[in-house]
């Protein structure tokens, strides 16, 4: 039986009453469930969030604004201008008017069944109804089990587009979490549909609610000729590609609808972007270091975002964007936290992220289907032992012996590397790509499409290309380096083994890499793989000083979280959940707190439960821009 656990008591900070200075009133908490006004029925009971606080800074005027009571605009046009074009609609006089359907944008957005352009479902699909699940907070939604009303009617007709049958457990518990209001945790393993887990929600209520009629409608345009833009639901994530196709799945299902998606990232033309954005921007996937220069420009605010997302935070902290995540956040005129609902997605989550959680999401449900950071089962894992000398002819050999037809993506530690092994294998006539961080983004772009078509069936990348990506027929993942950060080996290999797809994975590893040797071990044999003999008698030499998953890791000294941080002074077993088949207990009682009541250790970064960042911790690098990858 599943279990939704509360988090434990601990320090409540005193939210303001509601309705208190700051212009606030009862419209201010966002998006609480509707209640039975539509024939196709409504989101289980959950709470509304906690009552809202003033603004900690002085950008922008409160919101006054919300979609709770009905706020949404009933007079005049959004999307479009009121008509149709370019496959979208149009929201007019408080409904939602799909544009017609437009075969040559479906072929290009949904491909035909078979072609091998998306992702289709694997044999293994339906084996992750079986995964785990934990969902910890208060009043936790039930799940859904099938794509189906409430989920707003044109939302449910473009994912039949995409031929999803069944939500992946992840959308069963993010549906309902995110449509009644609340904000959210969610650790997923990779592959197993995470981008779905926020847009299908957020879609879905943007297609019921309509835009909010605030600051965009009281001044579209800027300064001079400019416009400025005011997404309702950004999602930033660390890399362009990654943003890329987020942007890519948007579009998908946004068709025909009023919502028009947009897309920014740096190493781009920004006259371009710009230009796209003022054909639409309600959702906006965005890198952070992009987004602050046109938010630096004026061409963009932040004002009217009703919905955060944060994907991969953890790598987007790695790569040392957490001054503009914060800029971004809280240092600009977004809503706060109380004042919008936020996001986090990732199939890791060290604890410093979850420490991150505090400042912006407030009593939140963390979920986590499976264990946080394990990999999946459909990935066919092999460690093989190979001093660096002998990495070429053993990679080689590897190549010769695999069924054409599969895609093989090999990663390596530096871009020197990555330069030096394509052109190893092409000496050895292989087909191969390579990207990295140095190439720009023309030829990012230009490699990711060779790879994808199969007319380089070989790709060699550093870590730019570990997270997220979704290339269909990726048969094979070889890690010619290994990591030094266990999460890194986990979500490499997920490029593989996705949608209940089966995939291979084979790493090198040799004595360089004996710091993750033991946090190896516990992969595999949670993963229900093959641990090698001479494995197990690495992990036991180097068991007094390898970081293993319970204690420090890799250069940063991470901490793994392998739950949520919020309950971790109470035992391990306690709300580990059962199998996604079985139903939810009564709701955990007590009263709803925000931001993650108690039983963290150490000192909170900030006092007084203000939500004012206090810390300057950042990770190591400038921007991802400086890495050696
Ligand atoms: N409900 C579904 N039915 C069928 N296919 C799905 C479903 N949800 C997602 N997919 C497909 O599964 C693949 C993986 O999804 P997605 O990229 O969202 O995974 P992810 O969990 O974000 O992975 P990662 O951790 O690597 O970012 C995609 O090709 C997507 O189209």
């Amino acid at each position: 039986m599943r279990k939704a656990a509360a988090s434990g008591a601990g320090p409540t900070p005193v939210a303001p009453p509601v309705g208190a200075a700051g212009g606030y009133n009862a419209q201010a908490p966002p998006f609480v469930p509707r209640t039975g006004g539509d024939a196709a029925g409504s989101w289980g009971s959950s709470p509304a969030p906690a009552a809202a606080a003033p603004r900690a800074n002085g950008f922008g005027a409160p919101r006054s604004g919300g979609w709770s009571s009905g706020a949404a605009p009933s007079g005049g046009s959004f999307g479009g201008g009121g008509f149709s074009r370019d496959g979208y609609g149009s929201w007019t006089n408080g409904k939602h008017v799909p544009g017609p359907a437009n075969p040559r944008t479906e072929k290009e957005l949904f491909g035909e069944a078979g072609d091998g352009l998306s992702q289709s479902t694997g044999i293994n699909f339906d084996a992750y109804a079986d995964i785990p699940v934990e969902a910890t907070g208060t009043d936790v939604p039930e799940p859904i089990t099938e794509f189906l009303p409430p989920i707003d009617a044109h939302l449910l007709t473009n994912i039949a587009l995409a031929r999803y049958k069944t939500p992946t457990p992840v959308q069963k518990y993010s549906v309902p979490i995110v449509n009644g209001g609340r904000d959210l945790m969610a650790c997923a393993q990779t592959g197993s549909g995470k981008t779905g887990g926020f847009l299908f929600p957020i879609l879905s209520a943007l297609f019921t609610h309509g835009p909010r009629a605030s600051a965009a409608a009281a001044a579209p345009r800027g300064y001079g000729r400019s416009r400025i833009s005011y997404p309702t639901a950004l999602i930033l994530a660390p890399t362009r590609e990654l943003v890329s196709q987020i942007h890519d799945e948007a579009r998908k299902f946004a068709y025909r609808s009023w919502v028009r998606p947009a897309v920014v990232y740096g190493g781009a033309d920004i006259g371009s972007q710009l230009r796209a954005m003022d054909q639409g921007c309600d959702l906006l996937s965005a890198t952070p270091g992009r987004l602050v220069d046109l938010m630096e420009r004026g061409r963009i605010s932040m004002a009217n975002v009703r919905y955060l997302v944060l994907d991969e935070a953890d790598r987007m902290l790695d790569m040392g964007f957490e001054p503009q995540i914060r800029r971004i956040v809280q240092q600009a005129d977004m809503p706060d936290v109380m004042d919008r609902q936020t996001l986090m997605f990732s199939a890791t989550f060290p604890r410093e992220i979850q420490m991150l959680a505090r400042d912006f999401l407030k009593d939140y449900i963390f979920l986590s289907v499976g264990r946080v950071g394990s990999t999946s089962e459909n990935i066919t894992q092999k460690i093989e032992y190979v001093e660096d000398d002998d990495k070429r002819s053993v990679l080689l050999d590897i190549l010769f012996a695999l069924p054409p037809g599969g895609l093989t993506l090999i990663f390596v530690e530096t871009k020197r590397m990555a330069d030096l092994l394509e052109g190893f294998l092409a000496q050895n006539n292989f087909a191969a790509t390579s990207i990295h961080g140095d190439r720009t983004q023309r030829e990012r772009e230009y490699a990711l499409e060779t790879f994808r078509s199969g007319r380089t069936p070989v790709m060699v990348a550093t870590a730019v290309a570990a997270r997220g990506l979704d290339i269909p027929n990726v048969t094979h993942v070889v890690n010619y380096d290994l990591p030094s950060d266990i999460d890194d080996y986990v979500h490499r290999i997920g490029r593989t083994g996705r949608a209940g797809n089966t995939g291979a994975a084979t790493a090198f590893f040799n004595r360089g890499n004996r710091n993750i040797v033991r946090d190896m071990i516990e992969l595999l044999r949670e993963a229900k793989q093959e641990v090698p003999a001479w494995l197990e008698a690495v992990g036991r030499e180097s068991g007094g000083f390898s970081s293993g998953r319970g204690g420090g890791r890799g250069s940063r000294g991470r901490t793994p979280a392998s739950r949520d941080v919020r309950s971790s002074g109470g035992g391990f077993g306690a709300s580990r959940g059962a199998s996604a088949a079985g139903g939810w207990g009564a709701p955990a009682g007590g009263a709803p707190a925000y931001g993650g009541a108690g039983g963290y250790g150490g000192p909170p970064r900030m006092g007084g439960g203000s939500y004012g960042y206090g810390g300057g911790a950042s990770y190591g690098g400038t921007g991802g821009s400086s890495s050696a990858w």
